[in-house]
């Protein structure tokens, strides 16, 4: 394919990136996209899976039809079916309608199955059906119904092992992998790692209009040698906390360290990923440092509840108050300066502290009345309990949306569906 067809592509779904293997699955998606293939793609988790999908179906003869992304492993083993392959009236309890279930809907469109190596053996059955005759029962139906739906699933690299314990059918895999296109992981891309950080430093610049922040050469050649086990969901929330959190722009190798896990962890991590399955140990690990990152802000966040519910109390102004309850209980609690006042509640005003709409300053003192001391043991707060707290709170910031709340945790669709079950968060 020609480069400049290459960088239109790139240009239109905001793909940064020009190492060769990149290149290369851009380059596939495009040359099977005019056909009805199905499509395997392969990469550990967060290299950047789910654009090629999108990629294919807008430059096939599907483009004009529907098109829908489905997370196999987020949907519960008791209703996949269901929606998958839809259902009739009656068939089950809470059937009070017909549903024409995915494959009715996207008829002569394009399903992406992403964590397609989740789904119930039972499925994968119904699902090799679909594939090979066009032909599936809805449950409870007794009627066969065609479709002409491509596929296009997804997976991580342990697919391979969920097929030796007998978790996935081989038959299944051959079929869903007619075209295989390998994403790459972040740490073999080379110059990539900082132009990727580049975009979302930009991003993150424009969306805050804050000064953006950049990279000195050690800070370069730190992350050029990370191993990135998150992949390019860990460096986009990376650079996004560094953006946040650090008052200095110029990002040198001692900042940057504050970020990021150190050498041997990393190269552990990166050594945890080769061939083995253990992408749900490594996920936790990300999100293990990320919940210690954030355990310092938890004390701060103590203070600014301390001082709002002596606003309350003393004004009585509920709705103000609940305002600001929630932006101070985001994650980003403290708001350092170089942020534009836009996007929080707080002013620091001569040692004081002001809400909007709000002219009674909150001393200092007040607040070490409001305030009490934590416990030793309040202190020693349960990574557990943090754990679920952050969940909770990436939730409630993104109404119940688990795709934005996992996104901004830096954490699969996957391990989020399991921790919601773990704590019952349901
Ligand atoms: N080359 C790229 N250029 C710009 N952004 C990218 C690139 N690759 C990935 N991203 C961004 O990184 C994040 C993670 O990508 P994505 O969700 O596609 O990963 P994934 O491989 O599907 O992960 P999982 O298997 O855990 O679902 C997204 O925000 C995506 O927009």
């Amino acid at each position: 394919m020609k480069e400049s067809e290459l960088q239109n592509i790139k240009q239109r779904y905001n793909i940064v990136g020009n190492c060769e293997a990149l290149n290369h699955a851009l380059d596939v998606a495009l040359q099977v996209a005019p056909t009805d293939l199905s499509v395997l793609i392969i990469g550990e988790s967060g290299v950047g899976k789910e654009i090629i999908p999108k990629v294919i179906h807008d430059n096939s003869p599907r483009k004009r039809e529907k098109y829908f992304a489905i997370n196999c492993g987020s949907i519960p083993e008791g209703t996949i079916d269901s929606e998958l392959f839809g259902h009739v009236k009656g068939s089950f309890t809470g059937a009070i309608n017909d549903s024409p279930g995915y494959f009715g809907v996207a008829d002569k469109g394009t399903l992406f199955l992403d964590e397609v190596g989740e789904l119930p053996i039972a499925t994968q059955a119904r699902l090799l059906r679909v594939l090979e005759t066009g032909e599936y029962i809805p449950v409870g139906a007794t009627k066969v119904m065609k479709t002409d739906v491509r596929i296009v699933a997804a997976t991580n690299v342990n697919i391979r092992k969920a097929i030796s314990e007998g978790r996935f059918r081989e038959d299944l895999y051959y079929r869903l992998n007619s075209i295989p296109i390998q994403m790459p992981p972040l740490r073999d891309r080379g110059e990539d790692i900082i132009l990727l950080f580049r975009l979302f430093a930009m991003q993150m610049a424009e969306k805050y209009r804050m000064e953006k922040i950049v990279l000195s050469e050690d800070a370069k050649s730190i992350l050029m040698r990370y191993k990135w086990p998150g992949n390019v969901r860990q460096l986009k929330n990376i650079t996004e906390q560094i953006s946040i959190l650090s008052t200095e722009r110029n990002i040198s190798a001692q900042i940057l360290a504050k970020f990021i896990p150190q050498d041997t962890e990393s190269t552990q991590l990166a050594t945890i990923q080769q061939g083995k399955d253990r992408s749900f140990e490594n996920e936790r690990e990300i999100l293990y440092k990320i919940l210690f990152d954030l355990k310092g802000n938890v004390n701060d966040l103590r203070r600014e509840m301390a001082m709002l519910k002596k606003q309350l109390e003393e004004n009585q102004a509920a709705k103000i108050i609940n305002d600001n309850i929630e932006s101070s209980t985001s994650i980003q609690t403290t708001i350092p300066q170089h942020i534009q006042p836009a996007v929080h509640h707080t002013e620091i005003q001569q040692g004081g502290m002001y809400l909007h709409r709000h002219d009674k300053p909150i001393t200092e003192d007040a607040v070490a009345e409001e305030y009490v001391e934590p416990t030793k043991e309040q202190e020693n707060l349960n990574l557990n309990d943090i754990e679920k707290q952050m969940l909770i709170k990436a939730l409630e910031k993104n109404n119940g949306n688990r795709k934005k709340a996992a996104n901004e945790l830096g954490i699969s669709d996957r391990t989020l569906y399991r921790r919601i079950k773990q704590y019952g968060l349901e």
